[in-house]
């Protein structure tokens, strides 16, 4: 059952009722971005441009609180943790206490253009992109979720019929609402200072600028305000904004909120790692790890200067004959722990720290090459993945014409920022490459590389005759 909406007009009475004061700011359509906050009247710079109650913030916290008030939403809770955030406190129950929420959810976005609410043939579009296996991970992950907490609620037949009512005797309109509810709250969520993630209304109506006019803060009384930057000037009528993250990739702008700023600063790119395919550590190298193996590449606009960053890369090129090694030892309660030694130091908190601990070994440049040449080449995969992608014609796609404009035109921006940032930070890194080749250390390793191979085949020529025999 979808959620009846409420007209934005009624905003500010909902505001109002719920003590949320906005003096000198209103919500008014923003052209190519749905609502968002505008100046209305004569600002002062004592008064915070809004100001919201701490009761109305919603967050991990204030969901127990809430549980402890409603013992029907608290069997719930118990029952499916906390996924439901968002969603059981906002849905239009006969059961658990009504709250404010319960109204706001109204005057949200009916859809937001992040991928995991594009159609399919629409995500085809992210072929080659940086986005295809987040996105394609995402949809997997979000339905496993779904069918969890579903599961889990099933025997709670007081919210069963609340959640998932099953429109045309099928639950994927229940999953498409689990899909949206997820994208609101991603799309929506901010970091505050003191309470963590949290979802503030109204603050939530305001859109993302590089050139963000306002920043939101906790005061002393825990109250969330939207302040005035410093440095900045907003002329009446001109619409507010904040920032969502500046150093944020493309890719995870489109991921989170449905769009890409044209006018980032600063380009980025995330791709994931594997380890290799033969390396006998690899398992233990995973294992230790602990974060997702990846490698960044970013470029600064302004500057244009390139940048990468993968501390995988350089776990993966280190080997035991270079000095890696793994032990299982007994720590002081009885557990079994993997430790990872360094040329015998343990080194199991600075596993994400190899360009700083062979730093002051000889084979260190020997390293680096071998990280070089791992980063270069899964960039260069990626790049010709990109490019293969790139005529729409390539891609087992229905009818091109039932797609969204903002579908085609994001992933086609998203395709074209990735492909010339891997060709310039392609280049860059054969820059490097060369210059490492030229390394005496590196010259003189290959140098011994070479007459051990040709050792080997001179005593494999004289071993031909024992062979024959
Ligand atoms: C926190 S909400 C802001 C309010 C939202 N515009 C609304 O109508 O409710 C974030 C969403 O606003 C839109 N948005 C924010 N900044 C934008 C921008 N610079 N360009 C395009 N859309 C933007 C995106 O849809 C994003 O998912």
């Amino acid at each position: 059952m979808a959620q009846p909406g409420l007209p934005i007009e009624a905003l500010p009475a909902w505001a109002l009722l719920n003590g949320i004061a906005f003096p000198h700011v209103k919500v008014a359509n923003i052209e190519g971005k749905g609502f968002g906050v505008v100046r209305d009247g004569e600002l002062k710079p004592e008064v915070p441009l809004m100001t919201v109650p701490n009761s109305l913030v919603l967050n991990v916290q204030t969901v127990d609180e809430y549980a402890k008030e409603d013992k029907n939403f608290k069997q719930l809770l118990g029952a499916v943790g906390h996924h439901l955030v968002l969603a059981s406190k906002t849905h239009q129950a006969p059961v658990g206490v009504s709250n404010p929420w319960t109204e706001y959810i109204k005057f949200l976005p009916k859809t937001v253009l992040v991928p995991t609410l594009w159609t399919e043939d629409e995500r085809l579009l992210l072929r080659g992109t940086s986005l295809e296996s987040a996105v394609n991970a995402k949809m997997t992950a979000i339905t496993a979720e779904f069918d969890a907490v579903r599961e889990a609620a099933s025997s709670l037949p007081i919210w069963n019929d609340i959640l998932w009512p099953y429109e045309d005797g099928n639950s994927s309109a229940s999953l498409r609402r689990w899909i949206l509810l997820d994208a609101l709250y991603r799309s929506r969520v901010l970091e505050l200072p003191k309470s963590g993630e949290s979802m503030v209304p109204c603050i939530d109506m305001i859109n993302h600028s590089t050139r963000a006019s306002a920043y939101y803060d906790e005061n002393a009384k825990d109250e969330v305000v939207l302040l005035p930057r410093p440095d900045s000037s907003i002329s009446p009528g001109e619409e507010v904004t904040i920032s969502y993250g500046d150093a944020k990739p493309a890719a995870e702008m489109l991921f989170s909120y449905g769009f890409i700023d044209p006018e980032a600063t600063v380009e980025s790119l995330v791709l994931p790692l594997e380890p290799f395919e033969d390396d006998p550590l690899a398992k233990a190298k995973l294992f230790a790890f602990k974060d997702l193996p990846k490698v960044l590449v970013a470029r600064d606009k302004g500057s244009s200067a390139v940048s990468w960053n993968s501390p995988f890369a350089y776990l993966m090129c280190v080997n035991e004959e270079d000095g890696l090694d793994f032990r299982v030892l007994q720590d002081s309660v009885g557990g079994r722990q993997l430790r990872v030694f360094w040329r015998e130091e343990d080194v199991t908190d600075r596993i994400g720290d190899f360009e700083t601990l062979i730093q002051n070994y000889e084979i260190s440049t020997l390293i680096k090459l071998r990280v070089v040449t791992v980063v270069q080449e899964r960039l260069q995969q990626q790049l010709e993945r990109a490019q293969s992608f790139a005529d729409l014609a390539s891609l087992p796609i229905g009818d091109v014409d039932l797609m969204r404009d903002e579908c085609r035109q994001a992933a086609s921006l998203l395709r074209r920022i990735e492909t010339d940032l891997l060709e310039v930070v392609i280049d860059d890194l054969e820059k490097e490459r060369r210059m490492l080749l030229a390394d005496e250390n590196v010259v003189a390793y290959l140098g011994s590389m070479e007459t051990a191979e040709s050792d080997l085949v001179g005593e494999e020529a004289s071993n031909e005759p024992d062979d024959f025999s």
